[in-house]
C-alpha cells in the first residue's frame, strides 16, 4: 500500500484550472521529485497533499486512509510535515519556541517531550547557535533551515518541501542536500518541489513532472530528465 496516494484531484481558482486530474502514488521511504515551469500547480498540490486547499475533484489516501476532507492540522497530526515556499516561522519567538511548538501542536507532544525533540531537531538541522534568536531575525539560510526544522519536529512519515534550495549557494545546497539524504536514510518518505535540479537528482528516486496542472512526465529521474517534452518544456530546450 502506498503511503500517499492522489485519485485524480483537481482545483480551480474562477476560471484557471490550477491542478487537472492529477494522479500519483508515493511509497514508504520514496523520494519523489516535483518539476515544473513558474506556475505550473506545483504549490497548489502540496496544498491540497497537506490540506492548506481543497480539492474540486477527486480523492486524497494517506496510509490507507481518505484524507480528503481531513482539515490540515489533523493531516500532519497523522504524520504529513511541510515546508513553505516562503518561510512561516512565528518572528517574534525564539527559534527554539518554534521548534516547541511544531513538536506540541503539529506532533501531539507533551511539553516535556516537545523540549528534548527541539533539542534534537537543532542539533540535526545546524540551528544550535541560533537556538535562542528571535525567529524573524534570521538570515536566509538559516530561515531555510528554520522552515525544514520546524516540519521535521511535528515527527513527519511524509515530508513535503517545497523549493528549500532556492537562493542557496553552492556549498550551502550542497549541506542541505547532505542533510535530506540522512533524513531519507532514517526512512521518512519525502516528495521535494525544486528548480535546483542537481540538488533534487541527488536525493529523488523517481521524478513527476507537471505542465498547466497536468502531469507532463512521471519516472526514473535519468528517463525523465531525457524525455524530449521536458526538455523543451522545463528547460526550453529545442530538440
Ligand atoms: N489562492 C489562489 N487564488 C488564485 N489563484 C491561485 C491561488 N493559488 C495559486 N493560484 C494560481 O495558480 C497557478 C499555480 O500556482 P502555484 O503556486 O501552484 O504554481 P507553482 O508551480 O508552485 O509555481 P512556482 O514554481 O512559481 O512556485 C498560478 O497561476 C497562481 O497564480
Amino acid at each position: 500500500m502506498p503511503l500517499l496516494a492522489l485519485h485524480s484531484v483537481s482545483k480551480s481558482y474562477g476560471a484557471l484550472k490550477v491542478t487537472d486530474s492529477i494522479s500519483l502514488s508515493v511509497q514508504k521511504g520514496e523520494t519523489l521529485g516535483i518539476l515544473g515551469p513558474n506556475g505550473a500547480g506545483k504549490t497548489t498540490l502540496f496544498n491540497l497533499i497537506s490540506g492548506d486547499a481543497s480539492v474540486n475533484a477527486g480523492r486524497v489516501e494517506y496510509n490507507g486512509e481518505d484524507v480528503t476532507a481531513l482539515p490540515p492540522h489533523l493531516r500532519c497530526r497523522r504524520g504529513m510535515g511541510r515546508s513553505y515556499q516562503v518561510p512561516q516561522p512565528f518572528g517574534n519567538m525564539s527559534v527554539f519556541e518554534n521548534l516547541v511548538t511544531a513538536a506540541c501542536f503539529g506532533g501531539g507532544q507533551t511539553e516535556r517531550a516537545a523540549w528534548d525533540t527541539a533539542v534534537q531537531v537543532l542539533d540535526q538541522t545546524g540551528l544550535m547557535p541560533q537556538a535562542n534568536k528571535p525567529a524573524g531575525s534570521l538570515t536566509l539560510l538559516n530561515r531555510k533551515r528554520l522552515e525544514l526544522a520546524r516540519a521535521l519536529a511535528t515527527g513527519p512519515q511524509l515530508l513535503l518541501l517545497d523549493e528549500i534550495a532556492g537562493g542557496l549557494t553552492e556549498h550551502e545546497a550542497h549541506e542541505l542536500v547532505e542533510e535530506l539524504q540522512r533524513i531519507k536514510a532514517s526512512g521518512v518518505t519525502m516528495i521535494w518541489i525544486e528548480h535546483v535540479v542537481h540538488a533534487l537528482l541527488s536525493v529523488a528516486d523517481r521524478l513527476f513532472v507537471i505542465n498547466f496542472g497536468q502531469k507532463l512526465a512521471e519516472g526514473k529521474p535519468h528517463d525523465v530528465m531525457n524525455d524530449p517534452e521536458v526538455q523543451r518544456v522545463y528547460m526550453g530546450m529545442e530538440v
